[in-house]
């Protein structure tokens, strides 16, 4: 299997405390870092929290995640975290949403990305749609609705955000790096 979820990575509570440090990351960069990205494929807001000493507790616990999902689950090559930790909100007001993707790409850093942890930030309950699924092939897996849990799957897995048709979605992603697939 290429996908494992961690019940309760983070408490709800530090879920919220990640929504505030990303909009403070936000904040002081003008609202510029990442930006909106409005299209088809994807309709979301992207922030990036900085590795500022407050939230350096938040790429720890997200490291040991996946240290651990690793060495019991995946036995994947990763020897890095190179990108910063991304935060995407989905929005009601544009039917936020992310299409069907890998998150393997051409890019210096995307070429190399071999498991993807995606954290709800948000409660289930705040927001309609807005789901995470990975496909399968054939069947689809819908990743745990409450805040703090977890999902990992191997980069190259299709996977996608169904439209948020009321309320808002925050979530938190990051991905781990090494030697490309072969
Ligand atoms: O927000 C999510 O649940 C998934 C985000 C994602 O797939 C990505 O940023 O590549
Ligand atoms: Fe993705």
């Amino acid at each position: 299997m290429f996908t494992h979820s961690i019940s309760g990575l983070f408490s709800s509570s530090e879920a919220q405390e990640v929504i505030r440090l990303s909009q403070r990351a936000q904040a002081a960069s003008g609202g510029l870092v990442g930006g909106l990205h409005h299209h088809n494929i994807r309709r979301a807001t992207i922030a990036w929290l900085d590795d500022g000493a407050d939230a350096a507790w938040v790429m720890t616990r997200i490291v040991e995640g996946v240290a651990r999902a690793n060495r019991d689950c995946f036995g994947f090559d990763i020897a890095e975290f190179k990108e910063r930790l991304q935060v995407a909100t989905y929005d009601e007001s544009d039917t936020g949403h992310y299409d069907w993707h890998s998150d393997i790409g051409e890019g210096p850093l995307a070429r190399h990305r071999k498991l993807t942890i995606v954290v709800q930030l948000s409660e289930g309950e705040g927001y309609e749609g807005g789901a995470l699924e990975i496909n399968l092939g054939g069947t689809m897996l819908s990743a745990a609705r409450e805040a703090g849990e977890a999902m990992l799957f191997a980069s190259f897995m299709l996977h996608r955000v169904t439209p948020v048709t009321r309320g808002r979605r925050y979530s938190l992603t990051c991905w781990s790096h090494g030697p490309q697939f072969r």
